[in-house]
């Protein structure tokens, strides 16, 4: 069987019935750290099945991250259109990414350390999960490398020996915007403060990356990799998990697979299984499984093992583009030209802030502004507009028109703490069908209110001298939907939410914790033994930016750690890279001449 194979062990061949004590699902950015933190009791045999590969290269060099969407590394979920919201996206279907590979979404996302606030991890009200009890392995995650944070007082809420290593922008960037749009928002009365990280920080400031030595900090970069010569891991790649075995007594006692070769297997834990499959593949795998809302479970004849919520409570942050045209500086362009050779960070300077627009009582902010400057005719922005963020050819063609002679910031305005839940359905009892999502964005009206307050503040930026100096303008899209509606109006920025609306790829809570939920504070599943989930899907609420850090706090190994291994050094060329590099320049040029020539 090859169990004493030095190759990590992700060669070997499991044959049907073989035994493990710890079986995890999906080696993404929680299942990763959970599978580094368990095989460290060298007496648990611990297996991580993985539906992907190793990464490709875009998934290691950090910029290249703008590629990955639609590619065999990601699941490529869209969700169902609603016939009202993100009519902008292609085919008016929100486009849903999320990786597929070893680091599963810590694999392609944005690169972006951000923590979620005090009051955010407070108000789950679970003791276990209080952001006080989180910080330790927050620090235990992470090595804070930034000096202006390294030598500021908030070091005192970062660690510095963890697996994932922190830098903030690199310096050698062709490009310093960061300190004209920090002091443009200074002028606008935002607080600058040094660590947006800190615990209850508002204001804007400097980001914090995953990228280190011009690679990404992934959980398989760092996580995997640091634990792929232990005896006791075993990586199965490629390979479907597509049903959790539930003896009659409700003990999950194993999972059936689809391998490499597309042999049905079964594989057993005599421990436990451990869901880390994602927000949308955990509860698919749940429903096939039996554990799901009975209805829907019976619609797809499907046996009833618990009656659970699961794939309800879909929350996520829903963000508008909100671009606003600079100043006209067309040898940006040619800094712009070299800054795509600058592939090894994150691939433009970038500023966040965090603000409520509402009462200012309360330290948990409503809105985030993600900042990011474009130098004059780059056509990152167009690969961003197009196929990162999926917006149709009208609106970035007309972003793109306007970036031709001019600085460019595409702000992305996020609706921090939604009201409106979305839902995970099965499409059928076949695993290898997509699940269906439904955002739901603005169903609870109050939302939209709150994100139309955050656009209206955001456009103030054409307000700061710098802008203001330039002839700043906010770039007006196409949009058939809000054209008859007075521009400017409170009934235009309604529309335009509606229309422009997307997913922040935070998509959380459809396995959710809490005693109205799927999973107690341990992340045990209610009513079936020897079964957790532990990835985004358990948290219950939202918190301020990004996701791929909370605290798992299971099995007391584990943390608030970011992360899985990866197979540092053997990632493979995904053989249509090169052909998607070139498809994209060549539809940017095309596009890009045509407005030249106009
Ligand atoms: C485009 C994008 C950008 C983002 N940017 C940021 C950012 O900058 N900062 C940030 O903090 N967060 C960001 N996020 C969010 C964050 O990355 C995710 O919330 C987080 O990574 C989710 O972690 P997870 O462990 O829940 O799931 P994942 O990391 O997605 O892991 C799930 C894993 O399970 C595997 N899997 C699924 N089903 C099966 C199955 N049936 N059998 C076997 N394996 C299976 C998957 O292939 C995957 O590897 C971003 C997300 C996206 C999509």
């Amino acid at each position: 069987m090859g169990y004493d194979d030095d190759e990590h062990r992700t060669a070997i061949l499991h044959p049907n019935g073989d035994r493990f004590d710890i079986i995890i699902v999906g080696a993404g950015s929680a299942g990763a750290v959970l599978a580094h933190r368990l095989s460290e009791v060298a007496c648990w045999r611990v297996l991580v099945i993985e539906a992907g590969g190793d990464p490709c290269i875009n998934g290691v060099v950090p910029a290249l991250f703008l590629l990955t969407p639609h590619s065999a590394q990601d699941w490529d979920y869209h969700s169902v259109d609603d016939g009202v919201t993100s009519q902008a996206q292609n085919e008016e279907q929100c486009i849903l990414t999320a990786g597929k590979m070893l680091g599963g979404t810590s694999s392609l996302n944005h690169l972006v350390w951000a923590r979620g606030k005090r009051t955010d991890f407070n108000n789950w009200n679970e003791p276990l999960w209080y952001w006080e009890t989180c910080l330790q392995y927050f620090e235990k995650a992470e090595t804070m490398l930034d000096p202006e944070i390294v030598n500021s007082p908030d070091i005192r809420y970062h660690g510095q020996d963890g697996p994932i290593k922190l830098t903030g922008h690199d310096n050698k960037t062709y490009f310093a915007e960061e300190k004209t749009l920090l002091d443009s928002f200074a002028e606008l009365g935002y607080d600058i403060v040094t660590d947006t990280n800190a615990p209850d920080a508002l204001g804007f400031g400097k980001m914090q990356y995953t990228v280190y030595e011009n690679k990404r900090t992934s959980t398989a970069l760092t996580y995997l990799n640091q634990a792929k010569d232990r005896k006791n891991l075993f990586v199965l790649k490629n390979t479907l998990v597509t049903k959790i075995i539930i003896d009659d007594n409700n003990t999950a006692t194993g999972v059936e697979v689809v391998t490499s070769s597309g042999s049905k297997i079964s594989l057993y834990a005599d421990l436990e299984v451990i869901s880390s499959a994602g927000t949308y593949n955990s509860p698919k795998l749940l429903m096939l499984s039996g554990i799901g809302p009975k209805e829907e479970l019976s619609l797809h004849n499907i046996t009833l093992r618990a009656d659970l919520p699961v794939g309800q409570n879909m929350l996520d942050h829903a963000y508008v583009p909100l671009v606003v045209a600079g100043k006209r500086n067309i040898f940006t362009a040619v800094q712009t030209l070299a800054a795509v050779l600058e592939i090894g960070t994150f691939p433009v300077p970038a500023v966040q802030g965090f603000f409520r627009v509402t009462d200012s009582s309360s330290l948990q902010p409503e809105i985030q502004n993600f900042a990011n400057y474009f130098g004059a005719a780059s056509p990152l922005l167009y690969i961003l507009c197009r196929l990162t963020f999926n917006f149709k050819v009208s609106i970035c063609g007309t972003i793109l028109k306007k970036s031709i002679f001019s600085e460019v910031i595409f702000s992305l305005i996020n609706l921090e703490h939604p009201k409106s839940r979305g839902v995970v359905k099965l499409r059928s009892s076949d695993p290898n069908d997509a699940p269906l999502i439904y955002t739901r964005f603005f169903s609870e009206p109050e939302d939209l209110d709150v994100l139309v307050a955050g656009v209206k503040q955001s456009i103030a930026l054409t307000q700061a001298k710098y802008f203001k100096d330039a002839k700043s303008e906010v770039v007006r899209y196409p949009l058939p939907e809000c054209d008859d509606l007075v521009y400017g109006t409170d009934a235009y920025w309604r529309c335009f939410v509606l229309i422009t609306c997307s997913s922040n790829f935070h998509t959380i809570g459809t396995c959710k914790m809490g005693v109205d939920g799927v999973v107690d504070p341990r992340l045990r599943v209610y009513g079936i033994r020897n079964l957790r989930v532990i990835d985004a899907s358990v948290m219950p609420k939202q918190v301020s930016v990004a996701l791929s850090r909370f605290c798992k706090n299971v099995l007391r190994v584990s943390a608030c750690e970011y992360g899985a291994w990866s197979a540092c050094g053997l990632f493979t060329v995904d053989a249509r890279l090169p052909l998607r590099v070139i498809g994209v320049v060549a539809t940017y040029t095309v596009v890009l001449l045509q407005f030249a020539l106009l």
